[in-house]
């Protein structure tokens, strides 16, 4: 082959690399994972879906496998092959896998299950698919983020420009709640939500939306910060959001992909290694996040706040700090096999 066709060829295998985009769906038989994964099916930028769960990973694909989009769709046995096969080649891993909040209980209190399966599941990443993004939805996200990257720096793979904790149903609730309030369109409705994803670290800035006045309306605020309470409560102890949260899930990798494929301009909130509070020890925090093709492209600082919001502010910041710091020391006390 002459040097301009083997070049020729060369070129045109890197473009096809990179127009193909392999999703990867850990937990795909969940609550979450299944209506994820259907969401995912339907999204024309994923050319390869692969869905992987403890049990009925290839149930759900086979499902899934039936609708008539191109992507390819296959399910993974639940053994550290299927799990390997599962993530090597992937772009983007969304981790759902984990339990759910009943009735009575806080986020953290899912920390003693949730973060053995995170820290493993991370490990897999790490030796499979060290570059691709990962998405953590498992909870309690402000422990399970920092789980990862302990796990990723272990391993000498650490990149803070691809590791996200999932925090766009924050923004969503809060447009939705927002034009329920006003009767306006949510889709108008950009209310920025910064800091974690649990109870009083969850913090809506809506002096900065189109309805500053928003801001001293304590029960909104409150609705925001404690959404989730209010579907797990709906659910009497079926599980917490699981819809709601696969959209937001499936908005989130939409957006990493477009952004993957050069579009500019692509924002989203998401909880990310940040260096806006560093100085104070809180070394993840969710502010609104440019994504590009090397995944975090600019973290944009908090920006104004009113006097209200300072306070919600301080109070994130004391519960986030004891959050992250117990991920971090989970993986330096438990490292597993
Ligand atoms: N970030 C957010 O905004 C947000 C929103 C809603 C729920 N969540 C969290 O997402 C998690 C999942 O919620 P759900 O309602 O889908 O729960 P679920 O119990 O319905 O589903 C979890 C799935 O994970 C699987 N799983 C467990 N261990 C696994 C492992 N080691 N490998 C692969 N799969 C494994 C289970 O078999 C199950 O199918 C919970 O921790 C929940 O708190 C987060
Ligand atoms: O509330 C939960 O436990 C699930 C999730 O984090 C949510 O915000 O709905």
């Amino acid at each position: 082959m002459s040097f301009i066709a083997s070049r020729i060829q060369r070129r045109a295998f890197s473009v096809s690399a990179r127009n193909l985009s392999k999703v990867t769906v850990l937990g795909a038989a969940g609550g979450i994972g299944q209506p994820l994964s259907l969401l995912l099916k339907l999204n024309p930028l994923v050319t390869e879906l692969a869905l992987y769960d403890i049990r009925g990973g290839p149930g759900v694909a086979a499902d899934i496998s039936h609708i008539n989009t191109k992507s390819t769709v296959t399910g993974y046995d639940p053994t550290p092959t299927g799990l390997a096969n599962a993530l090597k080649g992937s772009q983007v891993v969304l981790i759902p896998a984990g339990v759910p909040r009943k009735p009575g209980m806080t986020r953290d209190d899912l920390f003693n299950t949730n973060a053995s399966i995170v820290r493993d599941l991370a490990k897999a990443c790490a030796e499979s698919c060290p570059e691709a993004n990962i998405l953590v939805i498992a909870n309690p996200v402000n422990s399970t983020v920092p789980i990862v990257s302990e796990i990723f720096k272990a391993r000498g793979v650490y990149n803070p420009k691809r590791l996200f904790g999932v925090t766009t149903l924050d923004v969503v609730r809060a447009s939705r709640f927002v034009s329920e309030i006003k009767g306006s369109d949510p889709a108008d409705e950009n209310i920025t939500v910064v800091g974690g994803h649990s109870g009083v670290t969850i913090v809506p800035l809506f002096s900065q939306s189109s309805h500053p006045d928003l801001s001293a309306n304590a029960e909104l605020v409150n609705r925001v910060q404690f959404g989730g309470d209010e579907v797990v409560k709906a659910k009497d102890g079926a599980g917490s959001a699981t819809l709601s949260m696969a959209m937001a899930g499936a908005r989130m990798a939409n957006s990493l992909l477009r952004a993957s494929k050069g579009e500019k301009g692509v924002i989203e909130p998401t909880f990310v290694d940040s260096p806006l509070y560093k100085d104070q020890g809180i070394e993840f925090f969710s502010s609104r996040v440019e994504l590009g093709p090397n995944g975090v492209e600019k973290i944009f600082s908090v920006g104004p706040v009113d006097a209200t919001e300072e306070k919600l502010l301080e109070a994130c910041f004391t519960d986030l700090k004891k959050n992250i710091d117990k991920g971090k020391s989970f993986v330096a006390t438990n490292p597993g096999k």
